[in-house]
């Protein structure tokens, strides 16, 4: 079984901001798993929205990758004939584990995992590109200019799968989701001081957009077709096809 997700029981004096250090990627699946709302719905959905767009030939990337989820989804669905996976971190512990992963298990298609920053990575002859939870920790301008790179690498007929917290602008509504949200938290066996201590430990590392800052974001670049296809609380997913 997975490792435990203890991080944020004790209480903690100077709480620091949230890093991917090798203490979160030791209990990785356990904390994404216990922390956001279809979690694993989103993982199986990128494997099928990948067996369908990705083309033979083609580079299909996971930008942010942690410790492969997204990668080994993938893997698993796509027939396509020569296509690689290259799944990109710049959080040395996650690429370290993210290997091993990777490399218990043989197959067609072709995987490599690049410990990098995801803004220096170049991004060519894509059909699929995928930003899981990834996006949300880079700061607004760096968000644009990543976009705009991936569109610029994407196939035309590409495709790009976004998921994301949010946030609301209905004051109320946003309230509601994110108690709901700490409610999930709270039925998965977080306590309220691990609650808390990871909301402030999260608060100047993770700045939400809304559904329209993305949705605009992504048009305005050049996207079509851009939907939300998944949704739970304050969590979802879009995808955005070239
Ligand atoms: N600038 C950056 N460059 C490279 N990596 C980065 C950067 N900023 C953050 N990361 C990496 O993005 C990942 C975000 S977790 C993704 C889950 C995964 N996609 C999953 O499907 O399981 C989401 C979460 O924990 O909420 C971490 O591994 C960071 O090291
Ligand atoms: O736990 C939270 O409150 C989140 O917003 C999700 C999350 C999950 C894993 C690492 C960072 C944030």
């Amino acid at each position: 079984m997975a490792n435990r997700d203890n991080i944020f029981a004790a209480p903690i004096e100077k709480l620091g901001d949230f890093t991917f250090d090798e203490n979160v990627a030791e209990v990785f699946p356990d904390m994404i798993q216990r922390s956001v709302p279809g979690y694993s719905n989103i993982i199986s959905a990128i494997g099928m929205l990948a067996e369908r767009f990705a083309t033979d030939g083609s580079r299909v990337y996971d930008l942010g990758c942690s410790l492969g989820a997204a990668t080994l989804s993938m893997r698993r669905h796509i027939k396509a004939q020569n296509c690689t996976i290259i799944g990109v971190d710049n959080s040395p512990a996650m690429v370290e584990r993210c290997k091993l992963h990777v490399n218990a298990y043989r197959s067609d298609t072709d995987v490599q995992i690049i410990e990098d920053d995801i803004r220096n990575v170049d991004i060519q002859n894509a059909s699929v590109v995928v930003l899981n939870f990834t996006l949300q920790f880079l700061t607004p301008d760096d968000r644009q200019a990543l976009l705009e790179k991936i569109f610029a690498g994407l196939k035309p007929g590409g495709i790009l799968i976004i998921s994301e917290k949010y946030n609301f602008a209905d004051e109320t509504a946003n309230e509601l989701l994110i108690d709901l949200h700490h409610d999930f938290k709270r039925a998965n066996g977080y306590s309220e001081l691990e609650i808390s201590q990871k909301r402030s430990a999260l608060e100047n590392v993770m700045k939400p957009d809304s559904i329209d800052t993305h949705k605009h974001r992504l048009t305005d670049i050049g996207f079509s077709s851009v939907a939300v296809w998944f949704q739970c609380f304050n969590f979802g997913s879009m995808f955005a096809i070239k």
